[in-house]
């Protein structure tokens, strides 16, 4: 493989602070190892180069090339993660009793346990809330609390004003101080700490920071982007005065700024930790073609902090089909193309913004026997106790004598919470399951608020009542069930951070939509969300778009594409400019995941689509791949000329091929009315067809249209680039 002049380029880069800009799928890898094997062959020690890596599985992966392509028997430098080396300096640190000495709890359930302790005796004089406190999802929405005032260095009381955290949560604060003295009591330490401690004794140590700067010449940093703030410290402490940095990342990448990454640490922050960098692009990628590119880069254009650096596709890059559906049933048919077309289904994912949209993709693939596996098997969203209870409740239609059953009373009771523990409510439901009648007096409901007392008593009239809703289509049941209970109150007073309540009630929604779907098999769909699916190894993946970091898949399919779902936001919890920059990032990194084909999939009306399909420029990028590739000689009117004709001049594209400003949107919105079945229509990218459906009034009008090549296929009238054939 061959260098690219770019690529050469950070590999001959000399001393002093550097940053490389790395598109998805650039060849970073080949460029840092190739980086490091050039600083050895002039004489660099290998001792006096690390390079960190964002994970595990990439620091071995690097090593293992590294290892490969350098002469044998050579002397390696140290590839390492941040923890790893957070681990090692802590070491160190301890031993020269600049730090006290500390025992690791490597195991989560020790972090919980001493979570719980704490909570008991901070929340004692108020049952109400320690029971909320207790609930497993605010345990653990309180320790990444904990972690985060570490990883943004911030004090616990400052982050916990700045976040987007829940009314409820208010005892985060008090915890964590009282968990921190507990910790230093027991002489214990969380995984967390493994960066945060060494950082906090190199600061106020001037003896122990002059032992461990100076000892290195090249720090390589890999996903620069998504290091948090005590990694950032902690590097520049390696760093010392001695060391030039090299970070190589992607601003445009960073998505986890819920774990404390900023955007910024590509930009600015760069230049206040380090100084003014030399500055090298990587711009070509070697993964997709340029229907991807140009798609990724209209896309990005309108993050205001976003680089001004165009993706370009190389020369030899697969032709990536690029295709925009609004019909879930075309999940399953390019699926299943591409088993006939004899691929693997492991060579296929599907990619949601978050778990609730993977809910109509599982049954989706469930009801057409596809098999699939779920990238995080615990968030597999049938087991939530959620979704478990609202079977349950379904179930209790149908089968009265679960009215005696005291576990299943349990589980109705427990979600969506009301508030009181399971301790608590378990000889409850054990009285009324034995009576079948509300007792007026029970040693439970004496220690209980009013408002609590009253929430219980209504829940038992609503259980009683659902027998007689046996008839009832599904989705009016869970409706009924959702309004009686002031669900989504609940759900959002439960969720430590606001974030989580609006994905619980997007889920709640998400079902209640599918069983629309399926009103005509309610046994079906109990039987469904009832029954625990197997992970099935040879299906596709299904992942979200977080768990897909860093990897690429022939075939790559965006599911829930839709306003409100992807970016994610609802009237209570409106998009800030920022979350917004997120969101697109996020679209960003999901697109540019294909190699080989990309379908974008959203809901059909009255759902709108995701912003991010249109400002991807989707038809224009398709139609100017089709235009490069088939050699034409006048390239397509284009939304963007400015930005096509860059993307042209990036790639080399002869001079004389260069769009111009195509057909603006609002002509091809006032042909939107009057359509009628029968009519001739011509598709920028589908070619001719038929029109054989009209579904909607004037202003939300959608076309079933016949096309002579692409088949059928539902189209947005007002959005869609099509015109009349006379
Ligand atoms: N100069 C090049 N010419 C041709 N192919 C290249 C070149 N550089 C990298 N590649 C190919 O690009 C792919 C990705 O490269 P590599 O594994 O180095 O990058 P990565 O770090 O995994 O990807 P990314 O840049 O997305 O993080 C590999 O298949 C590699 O062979």
């Amino acid at each position: 493989m061959t260098l690219t002049e770019q690529q050469q380029a950070v590999v001959e880069h000399g001393d002093g602070h550097a940053r490389v800009f790395a598109v998805a799928g650039a060849g970073k890898t080949s460029t840092m190892v190739a980086r490091v094997l050039h600083l050895m062959a002039n004489g660099t020690p290998a001792d006096r180069i690390l390079i960190l890596m964002f994970n595990r599985a990439a620091r071995e992966d690097f090593a293992a090339r590294l290892r490969l392509l350098a002469p044998s028997g050579s002397q390696l430098p140290q590839v390492r993660t941040f923890h790893s080396i957070g681990h090692r300096l802590g070491q160190s640190l301890m031993r020269w009793g600049a730090l006290p000495t500390r025992r690791l709890l490597d195991g989560e359930w020790q972090r919980e346990r001493l979570a719980r302790q704490v909570l008991q005796r901070l929340l004692a004089d108020e049952p109400a809330q320690l029971a909320l406190a207790l609930e497993e999802e605010r345990i653990e929405a309180l320790l990444q609390f904990c972690d985060l005032v570490k990883s943004e260095c911030l004090p616990p009381a400052r982050l916990h004003d700045q976040g987007d955290y829940g009314a409820e949560t208010r005892h985060f604060v008090s915890a964590f101080l009282e968990m921190e003295r507990q910790m230093h009591e027991q002489g214990v330490m969380t995984y967390a700490d493994l960066l945060y401690r060494p950082l906090r004794a190199l600061i106020r140590d001037d003896a122990a920071r002059a032992r461990i700067q100076g000892r290195l010449d090249h720090i390589i940093v890999d996903e620069y982007q998504d290091i948090n703030e005590v990694q950032l410290r902690l590097l520049s402490m390696l760093a010392g005065k001695r060391a030039s940095v090299m970070a190589v990342g992607d601003a445009n990448q960073c998505i986890y700024e819920w774990r404390g990454a900023r955007p910024d640490a590509m930009n600015a922050r760069f230049g206040e930790l380090f100084g003014t960098p030399t500055d090298y692009p990587l711009s070509w990628t070697f993964r997709h073609g340029h229907a991807v590119s140009l798609m990724a880069n209209h896309v990005i254009r309108n993050n205001a902090g976003a680089a001004d650096q165009l993706t370009l596709s190389a020369p030899d890059n697969p032709t990536t089909q690029v295709e925009c559906d609004s019909d879930g049933t075309r999940l399953v048919r390019v699926l299943q193309e591409w088993q006939d077309h004899g691929r693997d289904l492991k060579s296929c994912v599907v990619l949601v913004r978050s778990w609730s949209l993977s809910v109509p993709v599982q049954l989706r693939l469930l009801r057409a026997g596809i098999p699939f596996q779920l990238g995080q098997q615990d968030r597999f969203v049938f087991r939530l106790p959620l979704v478990r209870a609202l079977a349950g409740y379904l179930e209790l239609t149908r089968r009265p004598e679960l009215l005696n059953d005291s576990e299943h009373l349990l589980l109705l009771y427990s979600q969506p919470s009301a508030f009181v523990s399971q301790d608590r409510l378990a000889p409850l439901t054990a009285e009324l399951a034995r009576t079948g009648r509300w007792p007026e007096h029970h040693i439970v409901l004496e220690g209980l608020k009013p408002f609590q007392r009253r929430h219980l008593r209504k829940r038992w009239a609503l259980l009683q009542k659902l027998p007689a809703m046996r008839d009832q289509a599904p989705a009016d049941v869970l409706s009924h069930v959702v309004e009686t209970l002031e669900a989504e109150k609940l759900l959002r007073r439960a969720a430590a951070r606001r974030d989580k309540g609006e994905e619980d009630i997007r889920l709640l929604d998400v079902l209640i939509e599918q069983a629309g779907e399926l009103a005509d098999d309610p046994e079906g769909f109990i039987a469904l969300l009832k029954d625990p699916v197997i992970n099935k190894e040879q299906g596709v993946l299904l992942s979200t778009i977080h768990g897909a970091k860093g990897l690429e898949w022939p075939m790559v399919v965006l599911a829930g594409l839709n306003e409100e779902d992807f970016p994610l936001y609802s009237r209570e919890n409106p998009l800030t400019p920022q979350a917004l920059e997120e969101e697109r990032r996020l679209f960003y990194v999901g697109i540019t995941r294909a190699r080989e084909r990309l379908l974008l999939l959203s809901d059909p009306m009255p759902r709108r689509i995701s912003r991010f399909v249109e400002e991807a420029a989707w038809e224009d990028s398709i139609k100017l791949t089709r235009a490069l590739d088939s050699g034409q000689k006048t390239a397509p009117g284009v939304r963007d000329p400015s930005l096509v004709n860059r993307y042209l001049d990036g790639i080399g594209a002869d001079a004389s091929f260069r769009a111009t400003a195509g057909q603006k949107a609002q002509t091809v919105l006032s042909q939107a009315g009057d359509w009628r079945p029968g009519e001739q229509v011509r598709h920028a990218v589908f070619g001719e067809g038929r029109i054989e459906l009209v579904e909607g009034d004037r202003e939300r009008c959608v076309l079933e249209v016949m096309f002579h090549q692409a088949g059928r296929r539902r189209l947005i009238a007002s959005r869609a680039p099509i015109e009349r054939v006379s």
